[in-house]
């Protein structure tokens, strides 16, 4: 071996070293700042703190120049590590105060696929934060997730409910105005979509494409250029993974994620397809029971509502929430299914179904409504960054 690649193996050991060195102190603050959420159960105090984030982002900026590192750098990393900190600490805190006498020790899962689809992906992320071992189970469609958890075969159901390429996932809006499950919990989770292959392969030899109607939707700028390509439809990107996997002529591909490909030992070809360059998908957690929100935990409430049909109706219906200073960040309609032509609306509010303002609000929307259903109210799991000027 000659002595520039034996330096090169040298220097990278020591990059290891120190890499395993972050990971066991990222270990060691998260396990602190576990600590810090109970001290905030006893004193009543709210997870988040932004004006000590903000002293301890300017500190390690300034403390960061010193040692030559650049203020971008480090204010992006550690605004990783403190989301990370809120969101456990969120669910330490959640956990408290629904299940105060010790944790369930299985929590079964419904989601859409098998091992490697972005559900599946989803599900291990969002339960990482919680105790108790996860008992992930797949499913072939979103009905068949719902029925699992109405029928107490899965303790939770995850399903995706908008992606910022493609919006709303009808299907699972329309699911939600038949079932008395409620939303506990929420995710927000990148989708990376890549082409895979069993082989190494180029674009132009691509003949067939397997993907999920959803996935194949979010790319459909750069599939553009597939129009003589026979599209396959899958279930899930784990189901499209499964069918090309023995596939070795370089002619068959499979849209999904790269940590999905990497698990049936694929050929990523092309990567970032979304039409949108920050492709996210926003999942949603049911449980047939629903939850309280710890009052130190920022709340969302989501309730379905359809408006009597005359003019202005739905106008007045928002001016209650003015009104009452609850400030809605998502308004859906779908159609009502049996009744063409009339809307069910789909409303995302920030606060907590407790809160006093909240109760008014919708004690008036009762009486203004013509129909109205409150589908749950979870933990905030969008944790906005503490700005600093740096
Ligand atoms: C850990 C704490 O909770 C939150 C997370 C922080 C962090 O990870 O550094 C800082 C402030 C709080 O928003 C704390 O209050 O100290």
């Amino acid at each position: 071996m000659s002595n520039a690649s034996q330096d090169l193996q040298d220097i990278r050991k020591q990059i290891n070293h120190i890499d395993n060195q972050l990971l066991a102190l990222l270990a060691e603050r998260r396990a602190l700042a576990k600590a810090v959420a109970n001290a905030k159960i006893a004193q009543d105090k709210p997870v988040r703190d932004t004006g000590r984030e903000e002293q301890m982002l300017i500190a390690l900026i300034e403390k960061g120049a010193e040692l030559e590192l650049d203020g971008y750098f480090v204010k992006q990393v550690f605004q990783t590590i403190i989301e990370d900190s809120v969101l456990h600490q969120q669910a330490l805190l959640q956990q408290h105060i629904n299940l105060p006498n010790g944790h369930q020790t299985i929590n079964r899962v419904a989601y859409l696929g098998s091992q490697g689809s972005y559900s599946n992906l989803a599900c291990h992320k969002y339960f990482s934060r919680f105790p108790g071992e996860l008992k992930a189970m797949g499913c072939s469609s979103f009905a068949e997730i719902i029925e699992k958890v109405e029928h107490k075969h899965a303790d939770y159901g995850i399903l995706p409910i908008e992606n910022t390429s493609s919006g709303s996932i009808n299907d699972v809006y329309d699911l939600l105005q038949h079932t008395d499950l409620s939303i506990v919990g929420e995710l927000t989770h990148p989708i990376n979509h890549c082409m895979v292959s069993a082989v190494p392969t180029s674009l132009e030899r691509i003949k067939t494409l397997y993907a999920h109607p959803q996935v194949y939707a979010q790319c459909s700028h750069f599939l553009t250029q597939f129009d003589n390509v026979e599209i396959v439809h899958c279930e899930a990107s784990s189901a499209a993974f499964e069918a090309i996997q023995q596939d070795t002529s370089g002619t068959v591909a499979a849209l999904g994620s790269g940590e999905g490909a990497r698990l049936y030992g694929l050929q990523i070809i092309a990567e970032a397809l979304a039409n949108q360059k920050k492709n996210y998908s926003r999942f949603i957690v049911l449980a047939s029971k629903a939850i309280d929100v710890a009052s130190q935990v920022p709340a969302k409430t989501t309730w379905i509502m359809s408006t009597e049909q005359t003019p202005g109706a739905l106008v007045d219906a928002l001016l209650i929430l003015k009104q009452h200073d609850v400030n809605m960040t998502k308004l859906e309609s779908r159609p009502i299914t049996g009744n063409p032509w009339e809307e069910m609306f789909y409303v995302d509010v920030e606060g907590n179904i407790r809160d006093a303002n909240m109760q008014r609000a919708l004690d008036e929307l009762q009486q203004t409504t013509r129909y109205l259903k409150v589908l749950g109210c979870y933990p905030n799991e969008d944790v906005q960054p503490t700005k600093v000027l740096k």
